[in-house]
């Protein structure tokens, strides 16, 4: 009440007139009584933003060197010590640095999110609301102020992409910037760590620090590395590394990195020489062939995991007495006949992983929709899935070095991250990561429109329900953004769209080289696109000319996901700062999620579906809401249990000593 009062206080607009002293002062005291009672957020993002109006004429009468100066002279404190108001002075005169480099002035929003992140806290930023020059500022910043920095993208492309958006500011700030992605040379990568700001992917960095850690011989100290550099250590002196420490990271789209892939170790392998056994891969795949779900082997889908039946093990043995080799050991029997199961059952092509141009298996990365290249699946199972295609085998590997998520960014001496989905996990990241979670508001309220979700009886009819659907909304011009689970489904929807007569892209894990036309193009009029995971976070999709009038992008969710967070990043693609855009899920009853996790929400859900009740979506609403929570809590226990084992085994080779 008193705020909605205050908001109309009659205060007339100033025309020709200068304000009074009296108008001036009753400003003054007005602003600072809402700031009083708005909340903390939102009340330092109106000091920011004042401070900004404030400074402006004094810093744009500076010349660029005056400005770097000015900058130089209060960035170290600021960004030492954290005191807020040095802390908005540094920030409002790196906006103005942006202001002249990049041609666009931060909002006080930005501001506030760069803010939290020189504090080494998380900040929630919605989608669209410019994480990426966010980002830019708060490395500005610390880099100017000596500290180096690392902002972290989940891939090679978003890692590229914002170095080269936030370039000319780093320029403009005297700074050196460097890009470390897949296939980048071991020289070139010293020298992009070496700059003052290195844009580069988590997988990349967590290697190269697992290769620097081998390379420099385990645990030694930086007394032993130097002692070993100057008189030669058992394997004479180690190798340079690639890392120049750990200092202060940016993490983007933080609850993929920390969170969704934080499941599995990443695990440094070398190759261990030829396949053992290689035509008892082939051997086992055609042994089990036969082998009947339920009664040779149990499948739990939600967990992705196969075990043998009693009887599985007993026909398993029966069928290769007296084969000899590998199937003479019980132990080994099983494996194979596990791992072969499993290459047959849980791993389909063109969802969990394709064969590219060259014959080769890859995997695709769950989360991002990408090819993880390089990447092997342990314990003989890259090898099976390659008996299973009939392509050419690759080399066993054995673990050399291995770290979680959990463990390699607390070695930061300054962690911080942005998402656009974080504040359900926040619990999480304070516990793991000592990050406080700070939601940042909008620049501009949401404009985008959710419409109703559509269920279908099942994934058929859900196909063509997506296709009418885009049919209609093409019919009136306005782009469409299809998000599909896999490889596979986008494929199949293509075709169905080509049968229909409609054009359409297709952007998934094969066509990833052609990422930034396709993302240039799917904003214009009439534009289809088909897309999996791959356009789910940090796309950002330009409206062309005209299509903010047609209700801007349109985008629909044709699977719900496990993690909530991921369906909302889709989403996220349309209406963003404020501009028009549309959301609809059009999913089926046999949805992978609602058949693993659904429980009797699910089942419930199909009943009234069946009965024909008129309004189905309270119901579809409760069975999501309840199989992406069981999913999630499956998935915490899997983090847990992961951080536990990398602990343990920490601590197992804590007195192994230098290798
Ligand atoms: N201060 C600004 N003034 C004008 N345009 C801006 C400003 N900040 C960002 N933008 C524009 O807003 C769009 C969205 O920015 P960006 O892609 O960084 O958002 P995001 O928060 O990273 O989104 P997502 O969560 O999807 O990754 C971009 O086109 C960018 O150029």
């Amino acid at each position: 009440m008193t705020s909605l009062h205050l908001a109309r206080t009659p205060f007339p607009e100033r025309e020709d007139r200068p304000p009074s002293a009296a108008d001036a002062w009753a400003l003054r005291l007005l602003s600072r009584v809402r700031r009083r009672l708005a909340p903390p957020a939102a009340r330092e993002v109106a000091r920011l933003g004042e401070l900004l109006k404030q400074r402006q004429p004094e810093l744009k009468a500076l010349d660029d060197a005056g400005l770097l100066a000015h900058l130089r002279a209060i960035a170290r404190p600021a960004v030492r010590e954290l005191q807020a108001g040095p802390l908005r002075e540094a920030l409002v005169a790196t906006a103005e640095l942006a202001r002249r480099a990049l041609g666009m002035t931060p909002y006080p929003t930005q501001l506030f999110g760069a803010m939290t992140l020189i504090r080494g806290q998380l900040a929630e930023m919605q989608t669209g609301e410019g994480k990426t020059l966010t980002a830019g500022i708060a490395a500005c910043l610390a880099a100017v102020a000596g500290l180096p920095v690392h902002v972290v993208t989940c891939n090679d492309y978003l890692a590229g992409r914002d170095a080269e958006k936030n370039r000319a500011l780093f320029r403009a700030a005297g700074l050196s910037v460097g890009v470390v992605a897949h296939g980048v040379e071991r020289d070139e990568r010293i020298r992009a760590y070496a700059c003052d700001i290195a844009y580069c992917t988590n997988k990349e960095l967590v290697f190269d620090y697992l290769r620097d850690r081998v390379a420099l011989g385990g645990r030694a100290s930086a007394a032993q590395v130097r002692s070993r550099r100057l008189v030669g250590g058992p394997q004479g002196a180690p190798a340079e590394p690639v890392l120049r420490g750990l200092h202060f990271a940016i993490v983007d789209e933080a609850d993929s990195i920390f969170i969704d892939e934080a499941r599995t170790p990443l695990i440094l392998a070398v190759q261990a020489g030829d396949i053992p056994h290689a035509e008892a891969h082939v051997q086992a795949l055609s042994l089990v062939a036969g082998f009947e779900r339920d009664l040779h082997f149990r499948i739990d889908e939600a967990r992705r995991e196969l075990h043998l039946t009693d009887a599985g093990v007993k026909a398993l043995a029966e069928a290769t007495a007296g084969l000899g080799g590998p199937w003479t050991a019980a132990h080994q029997r099983g494996h194979l006949g596990t791992q072969a199961l499993r290459a047959l059952h849980l791993f389909q092509r063109d969802e969990q992983y394709l064969i590219d141009a060259e014959g080769k298996v890859q995997i695709i990365d769950e989360y991002t929709g990408r090819v993880l290249p390089g990447r092997t699946w342990e314990q003989g199972l890259h090898q099976m899935i390659e008996a299973k295609e009939g392509v050419e085998f690759s080399p066993q590997t054995t673990t050399q070095a291995r770290i979680t998520y959990q463990r390699f960014f607390c070695r930061y001496l300054r962690l911080s991250g942005m998402s656009g989905t974080a504040r359900e996990m926040a619990a999480e990241f304070a516990a793991v990561f000592g990050l406080a979670t700070v939601t940042i508001p909008t620049h501009r309220p949401s404009a985008r429109v959710s419409l109703p979700p559509r269920l279908c009886r099942d994934e058929a009819a859900k196909w063509a329900a997506v296709a009418d659907f885009v049919a209609e909304r093409h019919r009136a011009g306005q782009p469409v953004l299809v998000g599909t689970r896999s490889v596979l489904s986008s494929e199949r929807l293509g075709a169905l769209l080509q049968a229909r007569g409609l054009a359409h892209r297709v952007l998934n894990a094969r066509q990833d080289a052609e990422e930034a036309a396709i993302v240039g193009e799917a904003g214009r009029r009439g534009a289809i696109t088909v897309a999996t995971n791959m356009a789910g976070r940090g796309t950002d999709i330009s409206l062309g000319e005209g299509v903010h009038e047609l209700g801007g992008l349109c985008v629909v969710l044709t699977e719900y996901h496990e993690s909530p967070r991921i369906d909302r990043q889709l989403v996220g693609r349309s209406g963003r700062q404020g501009d028009p855009g549309t959301a609809i899920a059009i999913v089926a009853l046999d949805d992978e999620l609602l058949r693993q996790h659904g429980g009797h929400e699910a089942r419930l859900l199909a009943w009234a579906h069946a009965a024909g009740a008129p309004s189905v979506g309270r119901l579809l609403q409760r069975a999501r809401v309840a199989a992406q929570n069981r999913a999630e809590r499956m998935h915490e226990r899997t983090r847990r249990e992961t951080m536990r084992q990398d602990h343990q085994l920490d601590r197992m080779t804590a007195f192994s000593g230098p290798q």
